[in-house]
């Protein structure tokens, strides 16, 4: 009885509390259910849309017919890894169409992102550039960069002589000192003084971040409503970086504008042309930057990775430190037309620019209103379209044993195993890099010279060149090497 009265009014109590619940839930149901059914009804309308969008860009999309060798990793992006590929993307092409380079990609404005040789996508202006700057690639003009290249490569010898005793080094320092030393006389008329300080300059320190900003630019881009936003999308650093850098070279080129320098730099020949073209300001810095950015960078990755690849393979070492030491009886004799008659060391430098390709992603074209054929392929007018280093030079129907450092293979060409031309690091057509002789001079200068007075060896020995974040140039972690002298120190250069 007491155990009826007990469940009754236990049932009676949960009733209750029911009841309660009902009520409850009833009141807010009728409050909110006009706003909670729209609500609903209008995100029950985006995701049809979305998912009927992403079924269309994945089946009728004109691309979807894109499958296997040929990566759609956009909605209308594709990536080729073939040799045929480049020269229908990037050079003269038979038919006389132009793939322009891509303005989502190579983004411009009136100022920070202020347009210059490498950014602008008008062949006609671009053109106008080019013939502005080819002066300061002439012939006679390379004869000068030689001389600067020598200084600071004996500073560089130096430089390690110096740290040498005291434990291993960091390369990647000791390659930006130099190669921005030397692309900061020829472009502002006068070095950081890193190699002379032994320091990193501040500056270079923004430049590196700084090329993170034009990077996340892209990434930004390809999400147009938030462009409007982008100064809360990027990382504060990288903002600050990109505005900083912007800024300095204007202050640093519109000083360099008001000396008077002997020697002829690159500045020289576009301050000529300032009025006459209406170059502004911000344009000025912008061209100084990307002289400064392409030309020192990428031949310091260029370095780093040679010397990791061969402390990581002895028996490629020993054949090029056989080659070099052989050729010269001092390190003076080091010239880049001697360098040039190595074999081996332009096969090491070759090799080292397909397994680590200073400039590793794809260089984006967007394919005429008609479209046009691309290695044996018809793509739809509109499509943006590229040519992917990276992907090129490791794809095993290019390269036998792509991820094996073999410089052999430059030289027995008779081997046919490998597609030589899929490498172009420098790439190939009208945009082709301006440098291409200056770079071979520089990086073959100072590769021998450090061949020639040091023996390098890997601190915990490992490839350092895998793993790296990419933002269009690789971001370097420090590379540690002992390096032990091989031949007595040299007169030390004045810096
Ligand atoms: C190993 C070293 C180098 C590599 C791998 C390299 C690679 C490249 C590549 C791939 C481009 C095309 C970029 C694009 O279209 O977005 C380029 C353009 C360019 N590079 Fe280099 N570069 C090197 C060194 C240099 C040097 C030393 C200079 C001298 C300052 C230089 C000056 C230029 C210029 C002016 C352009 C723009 C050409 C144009 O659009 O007409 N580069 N480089």
């Amino acid at each position: 009885m007491l155990q009826n009265i007990n469940l009754a009014s236990i049932r009676q109590g949960r009733l209750a509390w029911l009841d309660q619940l009902v009520d409850t839930i009833d009141s807010h149901v009728s409050e909110i259910s006009t706003t909670a059914l729209y609500g609903i009804s209008i995100l029950s309308l985006v995701s049809v849309l979305v998912i009927t969008y992403a079924i269309w860009l994945i089946y009728w999309h004109p691309l979807s017919a894109f499958p296997g060798d040929v990566v759609r990793w956009g909605p209308n992006e594709l990536s080729f890894s073939t040799a045929d590929a480049w020269k229908d993307i990037y050079d003269r092409r038979k038919d006389g169409k132009i793939l322009v380079k891509d303005p989502n990609f190579y983004r411009v404005d009136d100022t920070v992102r202020a347009k210059h040789i490498v950014t602008t996508s008008d062949p006609e202006d671009h053109a106008q550039m080019r013939k502005m700057m080819s002066h300061a690639f002439s012939s006679k003009a390379l004869l000068d960069q030689e001389d600067v290249i020598q200084h600071y490569a004996n500073g560089l010898v130096d430089a390690l002589y110096e740290r040498c005793s005291g434990g291993p080094v960091n390369l990647v320092d000791f390659f930006n000192w130099t190669t921005f030393d030397i692309l900061g006389e020829m472009a502002f008329g006068e070095s950081f003084g890193s190699l002379k300080n032994r320091k990193t300059d501040s500056w270079i320190a923004i430049v590196l971040d700084g090329v993170k900003f034009t990077a996340w630019g892209v990434a930004i881009n390809k999400l147009p409503f938030l462009v409007r936003l982008e100064q809360y999308v990027y990382p504060k650093h990288v903002l600050e970086a990109g505005h900083t850098h912007a800024l300095q070279s204007k202050r640093k080129i519109l000083k360099r504008a008001d000396m008077n320098p002997a020697r002829p730099d690159f500045a020289s020949y576009i301050l000529a042309k300032r009025e006459a073209l209406g170059i502004t300001d911000w344009e000025l810095a912008a061209h100084a930057n990307a002289l400064i950015i392409a030309g020192s960078e990428t031949s310091a990755t260029t370095l780093n990775g040679l010397f990791n690849y061969l402390t990581n393979y002895p028996d490629v070492y020993t054949k090029l430190k056989k080659e070099v030491r052989a050729a010269f009886k001092s390190g003076d004799e080091i010239t880049a037309a001697r360098a040039g008659s190595l074999p081996y060391l332009t096969a090491c430098l070759e090799e080292t620019m397909r397994i680590y390709p200073p400039i590793p992603n794809g260089m984006p074209r967007v394919t005429p209103p008609e479209g046009c054929m691309i290695d044996g392929r018809w793509v739809p007018g509109g499509t943006t379209v590229a040519v992917h280093m990276w992907a090129v030079t490791h794809n095993p129907a290019n390269f036998k044993d792509p991820n094996v450092f073999r410089p052999e293979r430059w030289l027995d060409k008779s081997e046919k195993a490998d597609r030589l031309d899929a490498s172009k690091p420098f790439l190939v057509g009208p945009r082709m890099c301006m440098g291409i002789n200056m770079a071979w001079i520089e990086i073959r200068i100072l590769a021998a010279k450090l061949v020639y007075y040091f023996d390098f060896e890997m601190v915990d020995k490992h490839n350092w060149c895998l793993g790296q974040e990419c933002y269009t140039l690789w971001q370097k972690p420090v590379q540690y090497m002992v390096a032990k002298p091989a031949q007595p120190q040299p007169t030390p250069t004045v810096l």
